[in-house]
């Protein structure tokens, strides 16, 4: 039940789904209630929660200014501490002034979730930089799949959008740093115009957590709010309120390319070996994580997602898809390779693997072969990645698994166009202005 002790408080409830109780305190989140009121004129009223992340919790607000319909919007509340005049948050400002210079141009921006509104909340816990973004929906998700007609079109279609945001960034100078499905959420639709009740009918009232202290009490101290509020559950809410259109956002992590930073807060399963083995981030660091994003979009499944969430697993079930690492991280620079595998490839370029009871045996992936049919555990290329097609786990309904197979044919051109995102080199990987082109794209 205790969520947390840093802070003396817990939580009644699960805590599942947010953010956590102890993030309330001096530097951190600010404490939010329904129906609060922010920005200039006290325009925007809390309606509801859209979510939280490690930095910041997304509230559903009323823009109570709007002219003749109603309009909701998404108002993101930074924690203090990373509210800093130049936090790279900030960079939104700067595309937003890029895309009012080619407004006209089909260049991407569109599937950027560009600020509305932004201004500071101050708070007891200190001063908060908040955004106010359009309301955006699930990320990449069943939802789309239980709604469309051609799924592989639409998730092809999705992909292009990605790269096409991808694109817009990086002909700025900016890398997004954090590229992952997670951070492409669903545009909505149809909610403008309805009235409070309306909107909560179709998303569902808030369910709140009463936010108790040691001695199981409600509490009266003013870093942390009353309650905390479960976010929207998309899964709940009428494919009709979910474009098909998506949405780039959190740009956290993003960074001009001339001043590089000594790491990401990526998180493992995009993490490029160049980031892993020689903490550089680029240009080619988003790449890598654009093709892996590429591949959960359309599969529904993580492409390299090892048992252990470390860096040398990764690297692990890199060479095991995509074969030896170039010199000189295979020979020097992954220390733990040796152990691993053989310094030679076989007569087929594969990897070795140096000990009987390490992964890339045969023996060992005989054993493995007893895993559900979405996991390619004995996958030697990216077309074997790709062969057990789109899967959706349903861990909410017993037997609400969902397959697709994807043709031979896709298969061949999809693996063609990650082998190409995915070059070990980072200056060897394709630009996304070229990666648009991809027949993938065209299928
Ligand atoms: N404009 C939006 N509309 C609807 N929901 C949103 C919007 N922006 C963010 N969210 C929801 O809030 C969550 C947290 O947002 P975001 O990822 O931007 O926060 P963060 O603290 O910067 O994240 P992280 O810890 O992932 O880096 C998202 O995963 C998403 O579910």
């Amino acid at each position: 039940m205790a969520d947390g002790e840093s802070n003396g408080l817990h939580l009644e409830l699960a805590p599942f789904g947010l953010e956590h109780i102890y993030d309330y305190e001096p530097d951190g989140h600010h404490p939010v209630h329904l129906g609060d009121v922010y920005g200039n004129n006290a325009r925007y009223r809390v309606i509801h929660k859209l979510g939280s992340g490690g930095f910041a919790t997304v509230w559903l607000c009323r823009d109570t200014e709007a002219k003749g319909a109603t309009k909701y919007v998404a108002l993101k509340i930074l924690m203090a501490e990373t509210s800093s005049d130049d936090c790279p948050e900030l960079r939104v400002n700067q595309l937003k002034d890029a895309h009012s210079q080619h407004a006209n141009e089909d260049n991407g921006v569109v599937f950027i979730c560009l600020p509305l509104d932004h201004f500071k909340i101050h708070g007891p816990n200190g001063d908060h930089i908040s955004f106010v973004y359009p309301v955006l929906g699930p990320n990449v998700s069943l939802s789309l799949f239980r709604a469309s007609a051609d799924p592989d079109n639409d998730l092809r279609s999705l992909g292009l959008q990605v790269s096409k945001a991808v694109k817009f960034l990086h002909r700025q100078g900016i890398c997004h740093g954090d590229i992952t499905p997670n951070n492409v959420l669903h545009r909505t639709t149809g909610l403008d115009g309805l009235n409070e009740d309306e909107v909560l009918k179709i998303l569902g009232s808030p369910v709140v957590n009463t936010v108790l202290n040691a001695s199981q009490e409600r509490h009266h101290g003013s870093t942390a709010p009353d309650y905390l509020v479960y976010p929207v559950n998309w899964c709940d809410v009428g494919t009709q309120f979910i474009s098909k259109e998506s949405c780039l956002i959190d740009f956290g992590e993003s960074f001009e390319i001339s001043q590089p930073p000594d790491d990401l807060g990526i998180p493992g399963p995009y993490r490029s070996p160049e980031l892993i083995l020689d903490k550089k981030a680029s240009f080619g660091s988003d790449i890598w994580a654009l093709g892996c994003s590429l591949f959960e979009i359309r599969t529904g499944r993580k492409l390299f997602s090892p048992f252990e969430d470390e860096d040398s697993e990764y690297l692990d079930a890199f060479v095991q898809v995509l074969g030896r690492l170039p010199e000189p991280w295979w020979s020097t620079t992954w220390e733990d390779r040796r152990r691993r595998y053989k310094d030679e490839v076989d007569e087929q370029g594969l990897v070795v693997a140096a000990l009987a009871s390490e992964p890339g045996n045969d023996d060992q992936g005989k054993k493995e072969r007893t895993v559900h049919p979405s996991v390619a555990a004995n996958a030697r290329s990216l077309k074997d990645k790709i062969a057990p097609g789109l899967w959706y786990m349903s861990g909410r309904r017993p037997n609400g698994d969902r397959h697709r197979d994807i043709s031979q044919t896709e298969q061949k051109v999809f693996a063609e166009l990650l082998r190409r995102l995915l070059e070990y080199k980072p200056e060897a990987r394709i630009s996304t202005e070229d990666a648009i082109n991809h027949e993938w794209f065209r299928l």
